[in-house]
């Protein structure tokens, strides 16, 4: 539903509750992860600074500060990041499912439109990164951009790379 003129309508990230709110959310999510039976064995050892990166990076690409990208990673490294940990479907939904119940214990909007943007970039990404798990090349050029989200639709098919 067309409710606001182009110029005035925010960012995901602005729209989300800046950056507090994204850190608050996956610090929370990485909480029910180490809880979490299906997760707990994937995520064992994962350094301190994990939450508060996953953060920026899905900020980052809801277009907000290039934090994660001047100083913690790239779109490149967080691909490696997932490359030979050979994760699962099983493990995936959980990922997906715990995610969202973080959000919703956080205070993430949960207006249609915003959750229908979210949704569907939890899924993209991480379908993506079950991919990318399973693989042992990269397709994508050390120096690529990072992704950029809207409130939109994907824009087209899937190619394998
Ligand atoms: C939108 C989806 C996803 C995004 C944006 C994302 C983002 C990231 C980022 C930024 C890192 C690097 C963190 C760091 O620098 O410390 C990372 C690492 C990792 N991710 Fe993901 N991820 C996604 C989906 C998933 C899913 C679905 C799983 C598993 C079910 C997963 C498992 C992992 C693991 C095991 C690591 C390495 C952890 C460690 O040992 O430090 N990711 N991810």
């Amino acid at each position: 539903m067309e409710t606001q003129s182009k110029t005035t309508v925010p960012t995901l990230y602005e729209w989300a509750g800046g950056m507090e709110k994204f850190e608050a959310w996956t610090r929370l999510f990485y909480q029910r992860v180490n809880e979490d039976p299906i997760l707990e064995p994937v995520f064992r050892g994962m350094s301190p600074e994990h939450a508060r990166h996953v953060a920026h990076f899905i900020a980052e690409v809801f277009r907000g500060p290039t934090t994660y990208s001047d100083t913690e990673g790239s779109h490149y490294e967080m691909i490696h990041h997932h490359m030979g940990k050979n994760l699962t479907e099983v493990q995936r939904r959980r990922w997906v499912n715990l995610i969202q119940e973080a959000a919703d214990e956080v205070g993430v909007p949960d207006d249609p439109e915003f959750r229908s943007a979210l949704v569907g970039y939890l899924e993209w990404g991480s379908r993506l990164a079950v991919i990318n798990s399973n693989t042992d090349t990269i397709g994508e050029a050390v120096d690529a951009p990072m992704p950029k989200w809207g409130w939109g639709e994907t824009g087209g098919p899937y190619i394998s790379t």
